[in-house]
């Protein structure tokens, strides 16, 4: 599934009216409806009737066209039976599929108030008002700012609404108590939104959340950065949030994600691959992207007469006195993922100290010193043994390294295969600083796994500047250093150099736990030694981990309890 910015939803709106010809007033149609769609399965939720929603004929993509769940006995469709259809001559069935949801009930229980904001985002409210008070529901249009003011289609639908008699209240003119309401929709700002909520718009927003009613927003909870998930104050905090057309960035990116609720994303008549003709290269990372986009075998077949060398030799570099554990979670996931053999390479003196730990692994010494830390010196032991290596991990648990650049520099320009780097050999790539455009380019690729943190040090910049823009800041990155980079922190952004990018949601805040970061470093040069790319790897290895970090939360049975090792017996 592709992700969009406001910028790119505009061109792709434009692209469908002014190139296809598809009428802004019908995208607006189908958009109200499927909101309106959205509302009625909440509403059937609440009483109980949870078995199904009530589509009309614009359905969305993945329940297919013309869909009609039935919901309970005065939401039935009409049937007529006018002959058995396997006989020659007599007619098929006719069915009735009736909008409207009728019952006294309905109108008693459900009354909605649909805030309605000035531009396209108010006119797909008041679409979503017309087809409730069509369904049967009571419903209450607040315009925030004088209907006078709405323009194009927005001003046609205002029309309809007021031929229609559908009941109307001016915010700031009219009493208003949404604290009555069963429901609200949140039709005030969309992708249009420039800043901070001004006035009125603003009280309107804090009266609706202090409401405590459940409220839907209209493609983006009003008052979000719909390109950086950032929140504007006020922000709308929506029950549900049902987005149009394509899923905007936004919603993806915390603290976004946590003001949407649950997100539904809408088919309106734009063509789904129009995203990609446009050149659209952000996805949501699922499983189809995984097999679509990605070209990965999520079933992980392996060839029967395969034997270790077929999947692969790890060389992991990493651990050290005090963090030998790093190293250990890396060099076992990469055997869990499947790796056909792995080397862990620890300093000298922790050598003795490790044996044992897991019998699986193969052992090596670098940098001797006798004081168990990592030195200059073991960039030639280091070489030597990944030149029989398919993959070079270099990172975690490194600690105090003592040297300078010049060892991951060394690493870089003469080992040929796949480098994955992580936590301290991040932190000795941020302190080449400028000097990284001088490394020679590397032919094989170089996979990143910074944390925030990490990442605001390669890049210079506060942390939270970092996580303002994650998707962004990830892909500059990934583009300009020609590598792979996995931005981690919740939802995990992939960026790959030729520009595409992914978004993770597997995972939970459990996984927020010392060495999950080293699991994930040994899950993706173990599939990198499997044959995988490195955007394969990267996207393939942060899916896998996250999914992992949720058996092992369902084994546990809390998230809190999940701990790295979990992680790893859970691949
Ligand atoms: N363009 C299209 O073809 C379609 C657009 N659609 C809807 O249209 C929305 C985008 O519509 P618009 O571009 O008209 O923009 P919006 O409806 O998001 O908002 C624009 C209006 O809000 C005002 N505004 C902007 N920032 C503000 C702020 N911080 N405080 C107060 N007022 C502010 C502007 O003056 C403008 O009048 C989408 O989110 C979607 O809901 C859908 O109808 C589908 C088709
Ligand atoms: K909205």
């Amino acid at each position: 599934m592709y992700m969009v910015t406001a910028e790119e939803m505009r061109q792709l709106d434009r692209y469908t009216i002014d190139r296809l010809g598809i009428p802004a007033l019908t995208l607006m149609e189908n958009a109200g409806c499927a909101v309106a769609d959205e509302v009625l399965k909440l509403c059937a939720e609440r009483s109980g009737k949870s078995n199904g929603g009530f589509s009309v004929g614009t359905s969305d993509l993945t329940r297919g066209i013309e869909r009609a769940e039935v919901l309970g006995p005065q939401w039935a469709e009409e049937v007529t039976h006018t002959g058995p259809g396997d006989i020659p001559g007599h007619g098929g069935v006719i069915r009735t599929e009736s909008w409207s949801q009728g019952g006294h009930d309905l109108r008693e229980r459900e009354h909605w108030y649909i805030l309605v904001g000035k531009g396209n985002n108010g006119g797909d409210g008041l679409v979503v008002a017309r087809h409730l008070t069509d369904a049967g529901l009571r419903v209450t249009v607040v315009y925030v700012e004088p209907p006078e003011t709405l323009r194009g289609e927005a001003a046609a639908q205002r029309d309809i609404i007021a031929a229609l008699g559908i009941p109307v209240i001016l915010y700031g003119r009219d009493t208003l108590d949404l604290r009555g309401a069963s429901g609200i929709v949140d039709a005030l700002l969309g992708t249009g939104t420039q800043g901070p909520p001004r006035e009125p718009y603003a009280s309107l927003i804090r009266e609706a959340n202090a409401s405590g009613v459940p409220l839907v927003s209209v493609d983006v909870p009003s008052g979000l950065d719909a390109d950086t998930g950032t929140l504007h104050e006020p922000c709308i905090r929506a029950r549900v949030t049902v987005c149009l057309a394509y899923l905007k960035r936004g919603l993806v990116q915390y603290p976004g994600a946590g003001t949407a609720g649950d997100v539904v994303v809408r088919y309106i008549g734009i063509p789904p691959g129009l995203a990609r003709e446009c050149g659209v290269q952000l996805r949501l990372l699922t499983r189809d992207t995984l097999r679509a986009a990605l070209d990965v075998d999520v079933s992980r077949s392996r060839v029967p007469d395969g034997h270790k060398g077929t999947y692969g030799h790890v060389l992991v570099a990493a651990g050290s006195l005090r963090m030998s554990g790093a190293g250990l979670l890396a060099a076992r996931a990469a055997l869990r993922i499947g790796s056909g053999l792995v080397t862990w390479a620890v300093p000298e003196a922790l050598l003795p100290r490790v044996i044992g730990a897991a019998p699986e692994l193969m052992l090596a010494a670098a940098a001797a010193g006798g004081d168990g830390e990592w030195n200059a010196d073991s960039a030639d032991e280091l070489l030597q043994l990944a030149q029989a290596r398919d993959v070079l991990a270099v990172g975690p648990g490194l600690g105090r390294f003592a040297g300078d650049t010049g060892w991951l520099r060394r690493l870089w320009e003469e080992y040929g295969g796949p480098l994955v780097l992580d936590a301290d050999a991040l932190n000795i790539l941020a302190s080449a600083g400028p000097e990284l455009e001088a490394w020679k380019p590397r032919s094989a690729a170089v996979v990143l796994t910074p944390h925030p943190g990490e990442m605001a040090r390669l890049l210079g910049i506060p942390t939270a500047e970092v996580q303002r823009d994650r998707i962004t800041h990830a892909r500059e990155y990934a583009r300009t250093r020609g590598v792979t980079l996995v931005l981690k922190g919740a939802r995990t952004v992939i960026a790959c150099p030729d520009g595409t990018a992914y978004v993770n949601t597997t995972g939970h805040a459990g996984m927020a736990t010392g060495g999950a970061g080293d699991v994930l470093t040994g899950i993706i040069a173990g599939l990198l030694a499997q044959g995988l790319n490195a955007s394969q790897a990267a996207a393939f290895g942060v899916y896998l981990h996250g999914a992992a970090g949720e058996t092992a939360a369902r084994h546990r049975q809390h998230p809190a309890s999940v701990i790295a090792g979990d992680i790893i017996e859970a691949l």
